[in-house]
């Protein structure tokens, strides 16, 4: 039985300009034990997702399970199997962090579970937090508590919607050497994340989605072997024309191409000349899961080149 199992879900939002369709005949299994990666752009559904299956929001039609309990008709045990950590920061001000720890294992009728609050405090850096008034607490310290809350009850499933996003390169490796643990121990976890490199390096499995909908859904190694090959980089001042734009991740003044075979780098550095584009600083680099994220939304847009 999957560990999370989304069903054909749909969800339609209604809004002033008529019905969204925010997921569009999602169909997904996570397995136990897996480190499984949701990505996606802005907008592409999904927290809408998570929002399902934590039972926040309702799918239009299809279903989610939660090791076979089904978030709707059988709520309460779906949702204690579940350690969802959430993108806001939200809390009650007035709790000190132990408090806080309490109150929500209190919500899942836990009780006298102070070591592992313990453990959880030592193992996310929050033991000399752990009387501190939530509001002293800087953001990154809130994030943290958010991650104790979420896991609080022992879920076997662990679900963190973009958990690093804003914050330290010292939270990031306390977050994710304790996370990558709690997976080798044998938990599940779903993340969602725009750091790409963090989805290369943990995920086994990926999902990428656009526009409500799974356009890649594969294991990590091979989604990378797709893409196998080597990206052009290169700095230029001149603006690239829109057919070559279309083809290249550009940050400022530096400009990468994925290029295939010495054919595509020769095809490339052509085009480039072709459009009096002027180069400077050109190097070749490995393929990264930027890449394949970047290739695969290119090739379900009207119009993209694959
Ligand atoms: N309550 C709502 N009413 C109307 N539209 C909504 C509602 N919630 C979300 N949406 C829309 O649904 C789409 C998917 O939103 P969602 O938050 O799931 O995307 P996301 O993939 O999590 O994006 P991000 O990476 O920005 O967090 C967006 O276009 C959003 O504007």
């Amino acid at each position: 039985m999957p560990a999370i199992s989304f069903q054909s879900v749909s969800k339609t939002y209604t809004t002033a300009q008529g019905p969204f369709h925010a997921l569009n005949n999602v169909s997904l299994d996570i397995q136990e034990g897996e480190f499984f990666g949701l990505l996606g752009p802005n907008g592409a559904g999904k927290t809408t997702m998570i929002s399902i299956l934590a039972g926040l929001a309702r799918a239009s039609s299809g279903r989610v399970l939660v090791q076979g309990s089904d978030v709707q008709t059988d709520y309460a045990a779906a949702r204690r199997k579940l350690g969802i950590v959430p993108q806001e920061l939200v809390f009650d001000p007035f709790f000190n962090v132990r408090e806080a720890l309490r109150f929500q294992s209190g919500y899942f009728g836990v009780t006298h579970n102070d070591d592992w609050i313990d453990e959880l405090l030592e193992s996310l850096g929050l033991t000399e937090k752990a009387n501190a008034n939530m509001r002293q607490l800087s953001g990154g310290m809130k994030r943290r508590v958010l991650v104790a809350q979420a896991l609080v009850h022992k879920p076997p499933i662990i679900v963190l919607d973009e958990p690093t996003a804003g914050v330290d390169v010292e939270l990031r490796q306390t977050l994710w050497h304790f996370i990558a643990r709690l997976n080798k121990e044998g938990n599940t976890v779903l993340l969602t994340t725009h750091y790409l490199d963090e989805a290369e390096a943990l995920c086994g499995r990926i999902a990428m989605l656009k526009r409500g909908q799974v356009v890649a859904l594969d294991d990590t190694s091979k989604l990378l072997q797709a893409v196998s090959g080597n990206v052009l980089v290169f700095k230029t001042d001149d603006v690239l024309p829109p057919a070559l734009a279309a083809q290249a991740r550009i940050t400022g003044r530096v400009v990468q191409m994925v290029a295939h075979d010495a054919g595509d780098i020769e095809r490339h550095l052509s085009a480039l000349r072709e459009a009096q584009v002027q180069v400077q600083d050109v190097e070749i680099r490995r393929a990264d899961l930027e890449d394949v994220f970047l290739s695969v939304m290119a090739a379900h847009t009207p119009g993209g080149a694959a």
